[in-house]
């Protein structure tokens, strides 16, 4: 049979499945491979925004997986397995990662997201080869990912909710299983169908392949960084056909070359072109010609080296209204765009070519043009559109942030230091000095708003409140969504008057908004309007925690006892080393606030001092959490 050298390969090795997933056993057992499956204890928790794309997110998870199944296994059960195989499932769409439910309501958000739209769904799969060396463990990792795009018919209500109580969807990525009754569901697959029920199991083989059947040296050129093998199939393969059967010759194979590369002193520096010239023998990794040997490249490090600069890039050209104007125009020639924006050629085409290499311009042969999320985020006149936080991003927090290290050897904000201008009272100092600024701020405010408020109006269900007061609620995004999902709800807006008086421009067009009203005031000097929900979103995080006491007495002195409150902050985790998303955030705050992000524990403590009871929290894997006390 063709695939057993493939599989053969692994017949004298103890192998290790570190997965609970009944299909991935399944899989792997329907085509003969012996193994033992140890499922991974490993917390599914990394923060999907610090990967650069969903794919890396999984394959970092599966890695994660793997890891901890070997780690554990030589430590405490003093068992080395020969190899251990990690994968983890995802589903994007919509820029949304979906992973299992937590519970049916969450069932029915994934799949409504799903119902009618064409989905990937991403897997990665993490392979360990474990050694013990002087009882260390030392391991070697590969890894890959395969994506399946699956299309969903259009679900009703009805459909929905009878394959929600089926039990199906709980244990499942997205919320589906393919293979049961979610094939229902389908409309079309195209790729790997295996990947979606959890194991790309052809993408496997073939890395077995390059693994353990590596083509002769003269051929290196040929090989793409995670890329199947240049050998086209495993099939064809017999044990006869390779001299090398151990996965760290063929490493060793590269190092030589990249060895050679680097005394031979030209013709293929990191920072040149990714064709592959002749005499280069090495693999070559993808968009900016840096070779990368995963275990031997720092990519994270040169990943955040850069940071700064993808920002940068990002920021001028949404400031240069870049996307603005390939929304409108479609297509457009570098010179076009320079013309337009007023702006050199040669300056306007490497902003063009680095915004397209990150992944939000298109680049083919008739020019530049928006990819679909730079029309929905970056255009400044689209409904869900970031812009006003980027151009915020820009002009304020950046000045900031070049002030870091101030801020973090004297503990303070350094307003002074990047405008010149003390801030004792915060909002009237910083954010609402000018028309120009308060605008800015305004607008910042509001696309963060857009952005989040749907998770964190479903977060938790509030329909058995009538009243609520969005106490500095600025533009009113959050009360708009809340009124819509929750119809029966009243939301007064409650802000200081310099925000009311400028937020007509922001209500949305069309749409009637007449539960929500705005009204002037500040929350820490005049009295709160009556309601029975309570909420401060992006609230808490401005202060110290003697003033959130202050904020938090007023809040329970004004609620009867089964009143609510919601709280939509960026929560950390309990030993805050987790959550970099939430970890920045938290030194954002220092540049310019008094205030810091909290973590659950933390926020539970402020809230339980003053009378709020069953506090829950809710990671919504959007921007902002929500959290749900109720006054005892
Ligand atoms: C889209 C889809 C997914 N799944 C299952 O979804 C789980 C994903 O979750 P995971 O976190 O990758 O794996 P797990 O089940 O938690 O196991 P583990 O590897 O131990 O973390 C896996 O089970 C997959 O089969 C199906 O069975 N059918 C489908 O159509």
């Amino acid at each position: 049979m063709a695939l057993k050298p493939v599989l053969g390969k692994l017949g004298s090795k103890r192998v290790v499945l570190a997965s609970a997933s009944p299909r991935r056993q399944e899989i792997l057992c329907n085509v003969g491979l012996r193994f033992e499956v140890v499922p991974s204890w490993f917390k599914e928790t990394l923060e999907k925004s610090s990967f650069a794309t969903p794919y890396k997110y999984a394959i970092e998870t599966a890695k994660q997986k793997a890891l901890e199944v070997a780690n554990r296994m030589h430590v405490k059960h003093l068992r080395t397995p020969d190899i251990v195989i990690g994968a983890d499932t995802i589903v994007t769409v919509d820029e949304y990662i979906l992973e299992k439910p937590v519970d049916k309501q969450d069932a029915y958000r994934m799949l409504s997201r799903l119902s009618g739209k064409e989905h990937s769904v991403f897997t990665g799969v993490a392979i360990v080869h474990c050694n013990s060396k002087d009882n260390r463990l030392e391991t070697e990792v590969t890894d890959f990912y395969e994506e399946t795009k699956v299309k969903f018919a259009d679900l009703s209500e009805e459909l929905l909710w009878d394959y929600i109580h089926s039990g199906e969807p709980m244990d499942k990525a997205g919320g589906y299983g393919i293979q049961a009754l979610g094939g229902m569901l389908v409309e079309y697959v195209h790729g790997d169908f295996l990947n979606v029920v959890g194991f790309p199991l052809n993408h496997f083989c073939k890395k077995l392949v390059e693994l353990y059947y590596p083509p002769p040296k003269h051929t290196l050129h040929h090989i793409k960084h995670d890329s199947v093998p240049s050998v086209e199939t495993f099939e064809n393969i017999s044990d006869e056909e390779s001299d090398s059967s151990s996965p760290i010759q063929y490493k060793d194979a590269i190092k030589m070359d990249r060895s050679k590369l680097h005394s031979s002193g030209g013709g293929c520096s990191p920072g040149s072109s990714n064709i592959i010239k002749p005499n280069c023998m090495v693999p070559v990794e993808n968009w900016n010609g840096v070779m990368e040997n995963p275990d031997k490249f720092p990519s994270k490090i040169v990943e955040l080296l850069d940071g700064f600069r993808a920002s940068k890039a990002l920021f001028v050209a949404s400031k240069l209204k870049v996307f603005d104007l390939l929304k409108n125009k479609g297509v457009l020639q570098s010179v076009d765009v320079a013309n337009t924006i007023n702006a050199s050629v040669c300056g306007t085409e490497r902003l063009l070519d680095a915004c397209a290499a990150l992944g939000l311009l298109e680049k083919t042969i008739q020019g530049y043009s928006n990819t679909d999320s730079a029309n929905t985020y970056l255009a400044s006149d689209s409904e869900d559109s970031l812009h006003g936080y980027i151009i915020h991003s820009n002009d304020h927090l950046w000045p900031l942030f070049t002030h870091l290290e101030s801020a973090v050897k004297e503990g303070t904000m350094q307003n002074y230091r990047a405008f010149g201008k003390k801030s004792e009272n915060l909002f009237q100092d910083s954010y609402y000095q000018s028309m120009e600024v308060k605008q800015r701020f305004m607008a910042a405010m509001h696309s963060i708003a857009k952005l989040t408020a749907k998770d964190v109006a479903t977060a938790f269900d509030l329909s058995q409140f009538r009243s609520a007061c969005d106490l500095g609620g600025c533009t009113g995004a959050l009360a708009n969504e809340l009124v819509q999902k929750y119809p029966n709800l009243k939301v007064t807006v409650f802000d200081l008057p310099e925000v009311i008086a400028n937020v007509s421009h922001f209500q949305p067009v069309g749409q009637h908004t007449a539960p929500v009203t705005f009204t002037s005031g500040d929350f820490f000097k005049d009295n709160l309007p009556a309601a029975d929900l309570y909420i401060l979103s992006r609230i808490l995080h401005d202060w110290t925690d003697e003033k959130i006491h202050v904020l938090l007495s007023k809040i329970s002195a004004a609620c009867k006892p089964g009143c609510g409150l919601l709280l939509s902050e960026m929560v950390l985790d309990d030993e805050k080393k987790n959550r970099s998303t939430a970890l920045l955030q938290s030194l954002n705050m220092l540049v310019q606030t008094e205030g810091k992000e909290r973590s659950g524990s933390e926020y539970q403590s402020l809230l339980e001092h003053h009378g709020f009871t069953s506090v829950k929290i809710r990671l919504t894997g959007n921007l902002l959490d929500a959290i749900f006390c109720t006054k005892c």
